[in-house]
């Protein structure tokens, strides 16, 4: 079994609820996006699902298994969480193999892991000269020193440039491809819109979206279509006594609600008026999570 289950998942620190009974399952060959605004508990439910934080109630099975009762547990999950947890005097490969010699893994596995995030011609280099892009790799070798069919990453490109976001967002599309679990927190929506096939969203600890990327945008969605036409007087009058919503949009396009694409085209091709442009909006990812959210930010900024 190679999924997270989190049921009724709750944490309170003193009389602040952080994770609010949340419900959720990660499963296998996606990269599961777990968004929300600063402070909503990504960090603090990922801290669960690896046995470092307790839960105050509710449960969390990785593997099917919860954590503290997984035999080795560096091969069934494998997580990068802080980047900067380095020693500094350290060489990269002594890095990794500390962390793999303590869970009976050998040394030809370092080798191996460090080729996979391209870090074998500088692992003999000490860790407190790489670059964050680069601690991040190795941060990501020392996750995949065991193999393991479950990966959590929490904000892994934050800070990154995006050459380093690129890559970091491959190898964890790669990852899922293999068949295994992705879980990566972020609060970049526009980042995970690009990498995520599933979403879980949450606000104040609590669940607000748990679903597929594109029903997440659709189903969110004002379904617009925007349009361009010669005649777009015209065209705006045969789509409103169609029972379309017509406003103006930009450089003289028409923004239409209430007729889809193929209906727009079909009543354009009746009345004989050429298009130049027919493009159904979907709002982007961003749009969505800052409505669904907006009740949920820890401190909004006012207007300017
Ligand atoms: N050990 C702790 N003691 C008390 N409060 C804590 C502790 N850890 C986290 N919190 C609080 O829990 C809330 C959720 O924090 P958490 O780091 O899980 O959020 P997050 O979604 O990961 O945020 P960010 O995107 O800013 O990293 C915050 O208000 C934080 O101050």
């Amino acid at each position: 079994m190679t999924t997270i289950e989190v049921r009724g998942l709750t944490k309170t620190y003193g009389p602040d609820l952080v994770v609010d009974d949340l419900s959720f399952t990660v499963e296998p060959g996606h990269v599961t996006g777990f968004l929300g605004p600063n402070g909503a508990g990504k960090s603090t439910t990922m801290r669960m699902i690896l046995g470092l934080a307790a839960p105050t109630k509710g449960s969390v099975r990785v593997g099917g298994r919860e954590y503290a009762r997984l035999p080795v547990p560096l091969t069934e999950v494998g997580a990068l969480l802080d980047a900067a947890a380095l020693h500094p005097a350290r060489r990269a490969d002594d890095h990794l193999l500390a962390i793999a010699q303590s869970n009976g893994i050998g040394r030809r596995r370092v080798a191996e892991v460090l080729t996979m995030v391209g870090l074998d011609k500088i692992g003999r280099r000490r860790a407190g000269g790489f670059s964050l892009g680069m601690r991040q790799r190795l941060g990501i070798a020392a996750a995949l020193l065991g193999d393991p069919r479950i990966l959590i990453f929490d904000e892994p490109v934050n800070g990154l440039d995006p050459e380093g976001i690129r890559w970091i967002r491959d190898f964890m599309r790669k990852l899922a491809a293999d068949g295994r679990s992705v879980l990566c927190s972020s609060h970049l929506m526009s980042e995970m819109a690009v990498t995520a096939d599933h979403l879980v969203v949450i606000g104040r600890g609590r669940l607000i979206a748990d679903t597929s990327m594109s029903e997440f945008t659709r189903s969110h969605g004002d379904g617009t279509v925007l349009v361009r036409a010669q005649v777009a007087d015209e065209l705006a009058r045969h789509l409103t006594a169609a029972g379309g919503v017509v406003r103006g949009g930009p450089e003289r396009s028409l923004i239409v609600t209430g007729l889809d694409s193929t209906e727009i085209g079909r009543l354009a091709a009746v009345h004989g008026v050429a298009l130049s442009e027919l493009t159904p909006r979907t709002p982007s990812l961003e749009d969505v999570f800052m409505e669904l959210t907006q009740d949920s930010v820890e401190y909004a900024g006012a207007a300017v």
